[in-house]
């Protein structure tokens, strides 16, 4: 059986990644879209071959020869066309933030468990062998008790006021909610809960969002972690680093893979690139879990402690 997939949102990332993912997956077929501008609409299912056209949502989710929704629009359009998509008995890939808050996110994951259909989240990086191999040193015990993990990212775009990123109730915040809701999934999934998070952000003169979150959060497995996320500067660092007491590592650019491992026995560089298409490991995973009636490996549950990590941040920021 092939998974049919629909998919809600043709824009940025739909356009980079996600459709060639869809037509990579042997047992994934694309062929659906909506977006509402039609001309936009009709270039991007010209472009990926997509028979079935639609502007409004709902139609695509009506769809009867549709197994799947990949949701890629807006982080305020997930929680509404979740929960459409669900009630449509349809199985749901929804695009990173999960939702603008924690609230939103139980809405999704009861909806799905209730109409029995599985829900993910695109924290793709999950799947990247770099972040593999980061978790196999930290539970060998090689880099000794980990004290703290610390990542540095950025989105160069100066986002105009009416974007959807830098307005709280359509993106759920700025730059952390953005980028860097994917380093702190890494982070938990790498070190586990976090008990206590303090956040400062500093504004922008532009837009109401933040241009700048600081967060300095307490594993309840002890150590720290230190995460900055910007928008609006020269470059895009996607460095992590991580300090034990018999090892640290460093990525320069987690989306490279290359991995600096430093310890009493020396140095040592290694190189464990992603899928060329990043996005390829998360959609098989997702039409393998229905095909096997398995949990997906991202699901909702894991996507909303992101969200719950976020929002502890934002109640408790200084500005
Ligand atoms: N995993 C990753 O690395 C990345 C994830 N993302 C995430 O993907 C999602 C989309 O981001 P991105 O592609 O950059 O956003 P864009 O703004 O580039 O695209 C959004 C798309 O959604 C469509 N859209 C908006 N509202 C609706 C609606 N009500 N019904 C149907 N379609 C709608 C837009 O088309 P139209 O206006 O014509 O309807 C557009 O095609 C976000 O959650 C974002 O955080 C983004 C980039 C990278
Ligand atoms: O990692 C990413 C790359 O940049 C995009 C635009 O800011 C983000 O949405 C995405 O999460």
């Amino acid at each position: 059986m092939t998974i049919r997939w629909g998919l809600i949102g043709a824009g940025d990332i739909a356009n980079k990644r996600v459709a060639a993912a869809i037509q990579m997956d042997p047992n994934s077929k694309l062929v659906a879209v909506c977006r509402r501008s039609e001309p936009q609409l009709q270039q991007f299912a010209d472009h990926f071959a997509v028979s079935h056209r639609f502007t409004d949502a709902d139609d695509l989710i009506a769809s009867p020869d549709l197994d799947a929704v990949y949701v890629a629009t807006p982080v305020d359009c997930h929680l509404p066309q979740t929960l459409a998509a669900a009630r449509a008995g349809k199985h749901v890939l929804v695009e990173k933030p999960m939702a603008v808050d924690p609230v939103q996110c139980d809405q999704m994951i009861t909806a799905c468990d209730r109409a029995g259909v599985y829900l993910g989240v695109a924290y793709y990086r999950r799947f990247y062998p770099v972040v593999a191999r980061i978790q196999q040193l930290v539970r060998s015990g090689q880099l000794g008790r980990i004290l703290s993990i610390a990542c540095v990212t950025g989105n160069p775009n100066s986002f105009p006021a009416d974007d959807w990123r830098v307005i709280r109730a359509r993106g759920g915040g700025g730059p952390l909610m953005d980028v860097g809701s994917h380093r702190l999934d890494l982070f938990l999934q790498l070190l586990g809960e976090v008990h206590s998070v303090k956040a400062m952000l500093v504004d922008s003169p532009d837009y109401e969002a933040e241009q700048v979150a600081t967060l300095v959060m307490q594993f309840t497995a002890g150590a720290h972690g230190v995460l900055q996320s910007y928008f609006g500067t020269v470059d895009t660092p996607d460095r992590l680093e991580m300090i034990g007491t018999d090892g640290r590592i460093t990525v320069e650019d987690l989306n490279q893979g290359d991995l600096g491992l430093y310890t009493a026995a020396g140095q040592k560089q290694e190189s464990h690139p992603p899928a060329s298409n990043l996005h390829a490991p998360l959609i098989e995973d997702f039409s393998a879990a229905i095909l096997q009636h398995r949990t997906p490996t991202i699901s909702g549950r894991i996507g909303k402690q992101t969200n719950d990590l976020i929002q502890m941040a934002y109640e408790n920021a200084i500005s």
